[in-house]
């Protein structure tokens, strides 16, 4: 009755300029300003809105009572968004704000172009006024940043290669990208801890690093060397390193790559926040010592050595030179996106040039090794369960007396214990069994002067049946060349 009356005493001008008198009066004394984020903003999606569902979801689903749930296309994990008036307690760097979620039914349509949803979502952020300055400039920030970075570990990792060498596709992408789901983590991987942590450290430190190379005038972006014999957990580390960053993984294949134009598209095409991989950088690159006229020993030029090309008639080498995959690496392109951390494995870093070694370039050198006494109990824990205070703790201790000899890498351990996995007592007594065995045939080979590694790679590579057309690969897969040259 009272609604109707004040509708037909007060025309609807009249209400509405009171109603707005009203709000105005009560902003005025209230100590909080509101800031609506809705939905859709016309007709497009309001990034921010979609920004703030991410970005609350993580606290929303410790505390939100009633919570929206979604996943994602090529996405394992579950986004929490708040649902109908559902409101939230934010706290940065000691400013409180709050945010509420807000739906309401929309009115009926008329016609549009795009049929808006059914419901009206948007977020209304209340902030004390004295704090308006930080909330809009650096808060807004951070909800942005942080939401990217969420988006970014939902969505499962991708691993890219350049099947195609350098050619670009219908899209113009040289890459092709596939879900790389590897298992591989720093806590599967058996090595030293307290190297493992100066690398996670380190990993972090550049992720989180951009300010630093800002002010340091440095091109943000690192090089890692991971170098060791066959088998040591290079590549797993690079898995590793991909799954604790959430970063996705370029594996470049250099042989693939005609010239050091095709190699420049290639990699201005990578994203950033990605890991750029070059396995076996020895044997992609050919080191050509040149000497010129007078004897004298110009820089390296190096060639990348590649089998024939698609075509029996093309051999030889590409046109690719190491300086220009450095001219890259070195920054000269990181223009074109940054946050990039490149990775080279090789099983010889006695090959390489110190021009690829230096720090800028390969900032940081990993030394994967044959499996040592802490990488023992991590393959332990992880393939039979073994805890440290187990009753087998004497076997233990025999086998750290010989893993030092033996010399041998997780990959064959691994295998061992893969083998008799299901009798935990069986699988360490055959693994002592090895490791002995091994420690032997090293003590007897260095009294003859053998290198076991030599010989054990060459009998790994007779082992290998050969396919038809098949190359006899071995000794790092680039010694064998000339081999593989005569065999032709
Ligand atoms: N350090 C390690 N920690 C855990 N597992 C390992 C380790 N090293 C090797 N492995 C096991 O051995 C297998 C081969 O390892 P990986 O491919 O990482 O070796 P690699 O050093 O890259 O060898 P290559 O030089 O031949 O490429 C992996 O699937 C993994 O299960
Ligand atoms: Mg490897």
């Amino acid at each position: 009755f009272c609604q109707s009356l004040l509708q037909t005493v007060f025309p609807p001008e009249l209400r509405f300029a009171s109603f707005k008198l009203l709000h105005r009066f009560f902003s005025y004394f209230s100590s909080y300003y509101y800031y609506d984020i809705t939905e859709i903003d016309g007709v497009n999606t309001n990034e921010l809105y979609n920004a703030v569902q991410l970005y609350l979801s993580s606290s929303a689903s410790i505390s939100g009572t009633r919570l929206s749930l979604t996943r994602n296309l090529n996405s394992s994990s579950i986004t929490y968004g708040l649902t109908n008036n559902d409101r939230l307690i934010d706290s940065y760097k000691g400013v409180t704000v709050e945010w509420e979620h807000i739906v309401t039914q929309r009115q009926a349509q008329t016609f549009s172009w795009r049929p808006l949803p059914e419901e009206k979502r948007g977020f209304t952020l209340r902030v004390r006024k004295k704090n308006k300055q930080m909330v809009l400039g650096s808060y807004l920030d951070y909800v942005m940043e942080k939401a990217n970075d969420l988006r970014r570990r939902n969505q499962d990792r991708l691993l890219y290669t350049n099947s195609r060498g350098g050619s670009l596709d219908s899209r113009g992408h040289p890459w092709e990208s596939v879900p790389f789901k590897h298992p591989s983590t720093f806590d599967t991987l058996a090595m030293d801890p307290v190297r493992k942590s100066e690398i996670m450290a380190d990993l972090l430190d550049f992720a989180n690093g951009e300010s630093f190379y800002q002010k340091t005038g440095r091109a943000w972006k690192r090089g890692y060397l991971l170098y060791g014999p066959p088998g040591t957990g290079k590549s797993s580390m690079i898995a590793a390193m991909a799954n604790f960053l959430g970063y996705d993984i370029y594996d470049l294949e250099l042989t693939e790559v005609n010239t050091n134009s095709e190699l420049r598209k290639l990699l201005m095409k990578t994203s950033s926040k990605s890991i750029i991989v070059i396995e076996d950088i020895d044997c992609s690159i050919n080191l050509a010592n040149r000497n010129n006229a007078d004897g004298g020993c110009r820089r390296n030029s190096f060639e990348i050595a590649s089998p024939p090309g698609p075509n029996a008639g093309e051999a030889g080498a590409n046109t690719i030179t190491l300086s220009g995959l450095l001219n890259f690496t070195d920054g000269l392109w990181s223009c074109c996106g940054s946050e990039r951390i490149f990775v080279f494995t090789t099983n010889h870093i006695d090959k390489l040039d110190p021009a690829l070694l230096r720090s800028g370039r390969m900032d940081m050198h990993i030394h994967m090794s044959y499996c040592s006494s802490p990488a023992l109990k991590i393959l332990l824990k992880n393939y039979l369960g073994y805890e440290e205070n187990d009753k087998e703790q004497e076997m233990l201790e025999q086998l750290e007396d010989v893993i030092e000899e033996a010399e041998m890498t997780p990959a064959d351990i691994s295998e061992v214990l893969i083998k008799y996995r299901r009798d935990r007592r069986r699988a360490l007594d055959e693994l002592l069994a090895a490791l002995k065995a091994k420690a032997e045939k090293n003590k007897r080979a260095k009294k003859n002067g053998v290198d076991v590694e030599e010989e054990e790679q060459e009998k790994r590579a007779l082992d290998t049946p050969l396919e038809d057309g098949d190359v006899q690969e071995n000794c790092s897969k680039c010694e064998g060349e000339d081999e593989a040259e005569k065999m032709q």
